[in-house]
């Protein structure tokens, strides 16, 4: 298998090619290795770490996502997800992981998510109006706005309503000083921008490399996880009085938010709540929720405006679909609009805020190929072996951005290619996954939320599009992989300057 260059340069001799994959916008490298290398091969880890693969090839993919007993995900990045999340879904592993799962699959269920759909609106529409107050006071020409700090508003408000019956009221995010943040929706704002921040220096490059090498009760003292512990704590001490009540019957929620249908579907065939689903479950999978709901959606939202904001003729076809629409928006009539469609696909394609899953082989196993590897000895290799121990990184950004599968355009916002026949390469070419895309993930261990993502952001781009106009300011905006996919504008991350007025019609 082939290793990019091991120049000084490129591999140093301490951080491999890891420091280097780092540095640069997320999934760049490895988008430059695939067109040198192709679909899979080997980089240098940091630290004297054994060799990781780089896989896009999509047989590989869809063989390590599908095997997600033989494949989990590495012991380093489990610890970190046991203090920040609790082990609920994304910690658990093999049997517990089949059995989270199961119980927590209804409350994704599509009718499920269409239950929650008047909540999406209501917290799509504050948005909308604290926008439109904020902008209107600048008059026609309207104001240049760091779109950063609003999108995580909806986010926040929809996954508290939706996941426990609780109001964040993160209108409030809108306008706040991180340094003396007053509510819980500023504290986790505040606390999580905080971790970004510092996020893109040497030292967070050092922690997880660190953590991989050293056992969890010193990863545990490491300042990057105690910041992110903030966050659980705070959910934890709003959820525990909310879950202990619907655990006796008393959960006040509309019926329709995840802890009501969890608590439901978690009885067993005497109506008494199953004893494997503990209070500290239910907790950490409402912060698991949260946390891996919350900013993933607004990072989605955010590349996505950017888009439109540099692509104004997308937007405004976008906007002329949704003020044709002769029924007033609601779930319908936005599952119904098809460039709505394609520009949720697109922005997703381009910008998958979850851009580098990883994994590590607990078995030694043979892993079938897309594309053959040709050795030197002139061997064609149509699958290759691994070893017990071997660690996967899954580049997704990289992957659907091929040009080889993508095409000369891969790189550019075209939501026109998800509409016209042969506009996207054929099923056979793509990976298996929501739509042919990895943003969610594939097989037993994809995102379980990609329905709701998929709907906020169908919701709050609908409702924000036809009142609104985007413009770019014409500062670059780079994508950095700071815990999730980020905004960063000279140097600074969290900022995402757009030039927005009232929408004429
Ligand atoms: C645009 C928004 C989102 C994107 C791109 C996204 C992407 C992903 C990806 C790639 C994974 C797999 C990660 C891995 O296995 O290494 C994942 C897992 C997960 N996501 Fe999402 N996600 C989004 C929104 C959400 C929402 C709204 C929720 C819940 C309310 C959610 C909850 C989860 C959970 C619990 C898992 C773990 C599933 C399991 O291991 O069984 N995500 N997500």
């Amino acid at each position: 298998m082939s290793f990019p260059p091991k120049s000084s340069r490129i591999a140093t001799w301490l951080w491999g090619h890891e420091l280097l994959a780092f540095e640069n916008d997320a999934n760049h490298m490895y988008s430059t290795w695939v067109r040198q290398f192709g679909p899979l091969f080997k980089i240098k880890a940091a630290l004297f770490h054994p060799d990781i693969i780089i896989a896009t090839d999509r047989a590989a993919v869809r063989h390590i996502y599908a095997n997600s007993k033989t494949y989990i995900k590495t012991p380093a990045f489990r610890n970190q997800v046991a203090k920040i999340l609790g082990k609920g879904l994304v910690w658990a592993e093999g049997d517990d992981h089949a059995f989270q799962r199961r119980i927590l699959g209804p409350a994704f269920s599509a009718e499920s998510i269409k239950g929650m759909a008047n909540d999406v609106f209501e917290c799509a529409e504050q948005l909308e109006s604290l926008l439109v107050n904020h902008v209107r006071a600048y008059g026609e020409q309207g104001t240049l706005v760091n779109i950063f700090k609003y999108t995580s508003i909806p986010t926040l408000d929809i996954i508290g309503r939706v996941g426990f019956g609780h109001d964040f009221n993160a209108a409030s995010l809108a306008d706040f000083d991180p340094a003396a943040p007053e509510t819980d929706a500023q504290t986790m704002i505040a606390t999580w921008a905080g971790v970004m921040h510092k996020a893109y220096t040497f030292p967070a490059f050092l922690a997880p490399v660190i953590v991989r090498a050293v056992p969890a009760w010193l990863s545990a003292r490491l300042s990057h996880t105690q910041a992110q512990n903030r966050i659980s704590t705070t959910i934890a001490r709003i959820a525990a009085p909310i879950v202990s009540a619907a655990q006796r019957g008393e959960h006040s929620g509309n019926g329709k938010d995840i802890l009501s249908i969890l608590t439901r579907a978690g009885k067993d065939s005497e109506g008494k709540l199953r004893e494997e689903l503990t209070d500290e479950t239910i907790i950490s999978n409402i912060n698991t929720f949260i946390i891996a709901g919350q900013q993933t959606t607004a990072d989605a939202l955010n590349f996505t405006l950017l888009e439109l904001a540099q692509h104004p003729e997308a937007q405004q076809k976008l906007r002329s679909e949704l003020l044709a629409s002769e029924s007033n928006l609601d779930y319908d009539s936005v599952q119904e609009m098809p460039y709505l469609d394609a520009v949720v696909k697109e922005g997703l394609r381009l910008h998958s805020p979850l851009p580098q899953p990883e994994r590590l082989a607990l078995q030694d196993d043979v892993i079938p190929l897309s594309t053959p590897i040709h050795t030197a000895s002139g061997e064609i290799l149509h699958s290759i072996r691994i070893s017990k121990g071997q660690a996967f990184y899954l580049p997704v950004i990289t992957a659907q951005t091929d040009p080889s599968v993508w095409g000369p355009e891969a790189y550019t916002f075209i939501p026109e290619r998800w509409l016209s026949p042969g506009g996207i390469p054929s099923q056979h070419e793509l990976p298996h996954g929501w739509s042919g895309l990895l943003a969610f993930a594939d097989g037993p261990r994809n995102c379980i939320g990609y329905r709701l993502a998929v709907m906020e952001m169908k919701v709050i781009l609908a409702v924000l599009i036809r009142s609104l106009e985007f413009r770019d300011t014409g500062v670059p905006v780079r994508q950095r992989l700071l815990q999730t996919l980020s905004p960063m504008v000279n140097g600074e991350a969290g900022v995402l300057p757009l030039h927005v007025k009232i929408a004429s019609a």
